[in-house]
């Protein structure tokens, strides 16, 4: 079986190098010919744990391949996977120019039979109108469209591809469904077959979903903080019930990313296409833009005014293990402290390069947790990095003009605080003076 995947980003590497991990032969199409230089010298383009390692491995056993000539490579292909990008519009809608492209380029190459397996994420009827395309396109031979929607978080992508908790198969022809189910079979993950509708809807049902969860817990984290209860303890006692579930319960400065935004955003549309007002999904929304401000907003009660206060920011990626700065809640805090007249110097283990294209010009960079508290008026956390939850706590008591810390992700237990001379305020529990 030769199968090709279309675009390398996070999805499609992860995909091209799994599959081939299982035993495949696969080819990894991307248009950024820098990109695949790289890949074909076994360097990831992305930062993702554990990439690295697995694509040499499959790289020197002769299964998995780079390159550019996607002509060639669908001309060969039995399975195509499309795993472009379905960036957000202006007005909210998916940006299927990508994804079109990527249908036309197949079309125009392919001279056999084909199934398209589209990973990327898309509205509701995209995979029917991309078999209209091919139908149009591509007369000459039959192409079958198979929805199988990704499930992996960035930072846990090798992780979440091993040991996904299902793989979903919308598909309208039961022979393309069945291959497709072979395909992904040596994964041992339990397979829900479904028509290609339900398909596209449960990707974007279930990531909205976790972000509700995520805006629910947040909003009872800044209930909590008024009526001094604990969120952490809530948090815990909640997700002890099966029926709600202990994760995505953790407060904090909001959900961001390359998908929850986009895809909330997306669905919205969807919905409001269909005369649907989805009001439950807009108040997520909504919730998750003002938390993304609260430390801010903390900052500004604490200090009265913020210009000229030194501010450390401590992570800037959208979560840790990441290097993705895509709607990182940093951006909107970086942004409002420097309109504020703030001095901003900001520290990442690992995404400080793709910070600096995206951040305002006027942040400095600190090349240590120590250089960026050096002398600051006030820290604040944005990414929940190891190297921040286990970092000596006497560190900021020694660096820093006031050992004030916003914590947006509760990295520190209270306990632990209190056995030093900081300031702290977190996320929906009791502030340390
Ligand atoms: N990033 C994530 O964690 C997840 C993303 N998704 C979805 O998967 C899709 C892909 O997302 P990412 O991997 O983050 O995208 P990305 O933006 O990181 O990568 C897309 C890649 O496609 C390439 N590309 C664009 N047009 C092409 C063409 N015609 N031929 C060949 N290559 C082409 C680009 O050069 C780029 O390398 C999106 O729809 C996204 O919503 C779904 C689950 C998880
Ligand atoms: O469609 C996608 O692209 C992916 O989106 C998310 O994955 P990802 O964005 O990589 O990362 P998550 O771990 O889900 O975190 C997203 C954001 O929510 C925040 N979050 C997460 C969990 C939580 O309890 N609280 C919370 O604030 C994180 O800090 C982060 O900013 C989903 O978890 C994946 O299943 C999905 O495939």
């Amino acid at each position: 079986m030769n199968i090709v995947v279309v675009g390398t980003g996070y999805v499609g590497l992860v995909t091209g190098v799994a599959l081939a991990h299982i035993g495949h032969r696969v080819v990894c199409v991307d248009v950024d010919e820098e990109k695949v230089e790289r890949m074909k010298r076994g360097i990831s383009p992305i930062y993702e744990p554990g990439i690295e390692p697995l694509m040499k491995k499959n790289m020197e056993a002769n299964r998995l391949f780079f390159t550019t000539d996607g002509a060639s490579a669908y001309r060969e292909a039995d399975v195509i996977y499309i795993a472009v990008g379905t960036p957000e519009k202006e007005d909210g809608s998916a940006n299927l120019t990508y994804l079109k492209q990527a249908v036309k380029d197949i079309a125009s190459s392919v001279t056999k039979d084909v199934i398209v397996v589209t990973k990327s994420t898309v509205p509701v009827g995209t995979n029917h109108e991309i078999k209209r395309m091919f139908e149009q396109l591509a007369p000459h031979v039959r192409i079958e469209v198979v929805s199988n929607p990704e499930f992996l978080r960035e930072g846990s992508a090798i992780h979440d591809t091993f040991h996904g908790d299902r793989i979903v198969i919308g598909a309208d022809d039961e022979r393309a469904a069945a291959i497709i189910a072979d395909i992904h079979r040596p994964f041992g993950i339990p397979i829900f077959q479904t028509d290609i509708r339900s398909a596209e809807m449960i990707k974007y049902a279930s990531n909205a979903f976790l972000a509700t969860k995520i805006s629910f817990i947040n909003e009872i984290a800044n209930i909590c903080e008024k009526v001094g209860a604990d969120i952490e303890q809530v948090a815990a006692g909640m997700g002890m019930d099966e029926r709600i579930g202990a994760s995505f319960l953790r407060a904090g400065i909001g959900y961001g990313g390359s998908c929850f935004p986009k895809d909330t955003k997306a669905l919205a549309k969807i919905a409001a296409n269909i005369d649907h007002d989805f009001e439950l999904l807009k108040a997520v929304i909504e919730v998750n833009n003002k938390q993304q401000r609260k430390l801010i907003e903390k900052a500004k009660k604490r200090f009265g005014h913020l210009a000229g206060k030194k501010i450390a920011l401590l992570g800037l990626s959208f979560k840790p293990n990441t290097d993705d700065m895509r709607e990182a809640p940093s951006l909107v805090v970086a942004r409002e402290l420097v309109a504020e007249q703030a001095i901003v110097v900001a520290y990442d283990p690992i995404a400080m390069n793709k910070a600096k294209s995206v951040l305002p010009k006027e942040v400095i960079y600190a090349s240590s947790v120590e250089e960026a508290l050096k002398d600051a008026d006030a820290a604040m956390i944005l990414t929940e990095w190891d190297e921040f939850r286990q970092l000596d706590l006497s560190v900021y008591v020694k660096q820093m003009k006031t050992p004030i810390i916003f914590d947006g992700r509760n990295c520190y237990a209270l306990d632990d605080i209190k056995k030093y001379d900081i300031e702290y305020d977190s996320i929906g529990r009791k502030p340390v003076k």
